[in-house]
Order: C-alpha cells, then structure tokens, then sequence
C-alpha cells in the first residue's frame, strides 16, 4: 500500500484554484467544524496560534473525514518540526519567512527522505502510515509530500526569482501582513506599494510554473487577490469568522 495521494498537490500542478481558510482556535473540534464547510484546504497554524505538535496532529486527526487538505504552518523552518509533522500524517507543509533559495532547498530536502533528503525515517510507528499499515509509505512519500514556502518581506522578495527555481517547491505564499510590516507599512497591506509588489509576485510565481498562494481577511483584500491570480487562496480565518458573527450578532440585538 502506497502513501496516500495528495490530491491538493495534484491539484496546484494542474493550475486548478483552490480555495482555503486559515485555522487558528488551535482545538480539533473547532478543525473538524472547518472540515464540513466545503474549503478545498485548511491551514492549521503552527507559527501564529497556540498549537504545538500534539495539537497539530490532534487536528490533522479531525479533518480525516473531510474533503479539506490540512495545510500545516510550521513556526519556523526547521528540520526537527517539518519531520514531526509529516509523522503526524501532514503531506502538506508551509514554511514561513523563506528569503533565500538555500533556504529554499533545504526546506525540501526536509520534506523528502534521504539520500536525496534529509527526512528522517520513523515511520513505521507513525500515523503517517497508519502505524504500520502503509507497508510502502517510505518508498513512495516523497512523491506526495507538497512543500510551500513563504516569501514575506524584501529580502525573499529579493531572491524570489532565484526561489521559483528551486525544485521540489511547489508553490509560493506571499504573506501580506509581514511584507506590508517590513516594507515599512505597518498593519497596511492595502497600500499601494504593497499591492504593487503583491502583484508583481504573484505574476512572476505564475510565469514560473509554481502556485501562488494569498491570504485575505477582507472581501476587498479578498476579491483582490483572487483577480491578482492567486491560485490557492484563503478567503478567512476561523477566529474572525465567529469573532466578528458574534460581535454583529450583539449589536443587532442590543440596538433594538
Ligand atoms: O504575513 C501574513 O499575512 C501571513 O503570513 C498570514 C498571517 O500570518 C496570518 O496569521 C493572518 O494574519
């Protein structure tokens, strides 16, 4: 039995839009109200929520049954974190703040096992394989394992040219609120400049056969960077998405 199909990775390669939301309550229930929504993936948020291994594979446990494909943001790209995730049963891994194509290369020999990467092996008690059961899971992971990098402020947008030519990196995300903070627009990814540079990323990411991948939180931002061309999008966050249904909730209420 081969490593499951990672139909998300297909599906980039194809060119085909995928639509996503990002997940940062950190709770599996709350991950598996997100699986029955009809999003084509969902980002499971190691860098800017309170997850930490268990929690990541407590959600990657939830979203089993959905047809949504857990996206896992590691906190940083390193080695150590990648490889427990991908134990854990992600095959889809967004590394942040990447800003040199080194960098780049290493993220995925991370993601594949030796000798061409640097995975290392423990699979056969992982729920990657199903413990044991995905007797050929090893042999043919790397084929499923999706890597996308972040590029998210001027130094990576500097080297974005030299990144898409990195093999083995499946698509790039431009991170708006992290760009917009180093370009010296501080919580304004709205601005010009900004959308600018967006823009221009997204279209160099295109031309280069890899997927770019946006982040909105606003219908304009939103609308915007689906008519950019982003190829997997993510139209919101959970936290917002009852955050703000609840505070428009109470003020209707309380007004009458
Ligand atoms: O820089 C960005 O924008 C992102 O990487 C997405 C944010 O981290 C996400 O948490 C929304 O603020």
């Amino acid at each position: 039995m081969p490593a499951p199909i990672n139909e998300f990775k297909q599906a980039l390669a194809r060119g085909d839009r995928q639509i996503g939301c990002w997940m940062s309550f950190a709770e599996p229930i709350c991950a598996e109200v997100m699986g029955t929504a009809g999003f084509d993936w969902l980002v499971i948020d190691g860098e800017h929520s309170a997850n930490d291994v268990r929690s990541i594979r407590d959600q990657l446990v939830a979203l089993a049954g959905s047809d949504a494909h857990p996206v896992v943001r590691v906190p940083i790209g390193e080695t150590w974190i990648i490889k427990q995730a991908l134990d854990c049963g992600a095959q889809t891994i967004l590394v942040p703040i990447v800003e040199s194509a080194e960098q780049a290369r290493e993220m995925v020999r991370a993601i594949k096992y030796p000798p061409f990467g640097t995975r290392g092996v423990g699979a056969a008690a992982a729920r990657a394989t199903r413990f044991g059961e995905i007797a050929d899971y090893v042999a043919t992971a790397d084929d499923q394992t999706c890597l996308l990098v972040q590029v998210e402020n001027r130094a990576g947008m500097a080297a974005l040219d030299e990144i898409l030519e990195v093999e083995g990196v499946d698509g790039v995300f431009i991170g708006p609120a992290d760009l917009s903070t180093d370009m010296g627009f501080k919580g304004n990814s709205a601005a010009p400049e900004v959308q600018e540079m967006i823009a221009d990323a997204v279209k160099r990411i295109a031309a280069a056969g890899k997927a770019p991948g946006l982040l909105g939180t606003t219908p304009d931002a939103t609308q915007g960077y689906f008519d950019m061309g982003a190829q997997f999008l993510a139209v919101g966050i959970d936290v917002l998405l009852l955050a703000r249904a609840a505070r428009g909730l109470a003020a209707e209420w309380k007004a009458k």
